[in-house]
């Protein structure tokens, strides 16, 4: 079967620096992959190639087997690719609820229209409340988004992610600044999501043990190059990965020392 993602030597550079080397990947539909590596081995940069945040400088992207490197991201998103909304997309004034509904119009295309019937709002926002209840935040719907705990933000930036309804959801570091406490609510709304199992996941992670829960595969880059790929029991016995990377580094976080 055709694979929903790959990369063909995939490559871009900053100034004279390679972030990411000529990666060549791939993911089957309804897969879901974590990406790991060191800071600065180009987790982020190699995101932002898939979802257009960024253009290649060399190599290529293809989506079920259709080339996007000359797309913008959000033609990316049009067409099944979604990427985490940072919080800064939010309006910080309105409540969760209402954030989530207009990321469901803005899927659905759909204008303000007095004389449109009042039960397409209706169900615009019945969409929205099942998005809430599966990142568990609807009891927080009518809470301003501005005053949300850190955990309870990036709930509602993946409620945002979850009301575009791409087939790719690209989540980076959605734990990133949490405390302990918060990342299992996190993890839970992410094993909810997979067991749906309509989606293609594709995450950064630096928690290990969270990678280690979810993943069907993992791949580490290691500065901008692809260092292996492979099942989670793959990877943590391969010697490479160890030698370089893995070797005295892990204790339950992926970090550089
Ligand atoms: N816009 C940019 N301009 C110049 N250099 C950049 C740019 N974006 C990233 N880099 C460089 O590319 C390399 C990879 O960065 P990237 O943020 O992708 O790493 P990462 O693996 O996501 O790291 P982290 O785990 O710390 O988030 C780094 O050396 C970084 O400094």
């Amino acid at each position: 079967m055709e694979p929903i993602i790959r990369t063909e030597n995939l490559s871009i550079s900053f100034g004279g620096h390679k972030a990411v080397d000529r990666v060549n990947f791939e993911m089957p539909e309804k897969h879901f992959k974590s990406i790991i590596g060191p800071n600065g081995a180009g987790k982020t940069t190699f995101f932002n190639l898939i979802s257009g945040e960024l253009k290649n400088t060399e190599g290529d992207v293809f989506f079920k087997g259709q080339s996007i490197a000359n797309l913008s991201s959000v033609e990316r998103t049009r067409l099944g690719l979604g990427r985490s909304f940072q919080i800064t997309n939010v309006f910080p004034n309105l409540t969760v609820l209402e954030n989530v509904r207009l990321a469901v119009q803005s899927r659905e295309k759909i204008r303000f229209n007095p004389f449109k019937h009042y039960l397409h709002y209706k169900k615009i926002t019945q969409d929205a409340l099942t998005i809430l209840e599966q990142v568990l935040l609807e009891n927080k719907a009518h809470h301003i988004a501005s005053q949300l705990a850190h955990g309870e933000k990036r709930k509602l930036e993946i409620a945002m992610l979850l009301a575009l309804d791409t087939e790719v959801l690209m989540l980076d570091e959605p734990t990133a600044g949490m405390s302990l406490e918060e990342v299992p609510a996190i993890l839970d709304v992410i094993k909810s999501i997979k067991s749906r199992g309509d989606k293609t996941i594709l995450l950064i992670e630096h928690k290990m043990d969270m990678i280690l829960d979810l993943s069907d595969s993992i791949m580490v880059l290691f500065n901008g190059k692809l260092l292996a790929d492979g099942s989670p029991s793959e990877i943590m016995n391969n010697t490479t990965v160890q030698n370089a990377y893995l070797g005295g580094l892990y204790d339950g976080e992926l970090v550089e020392t």
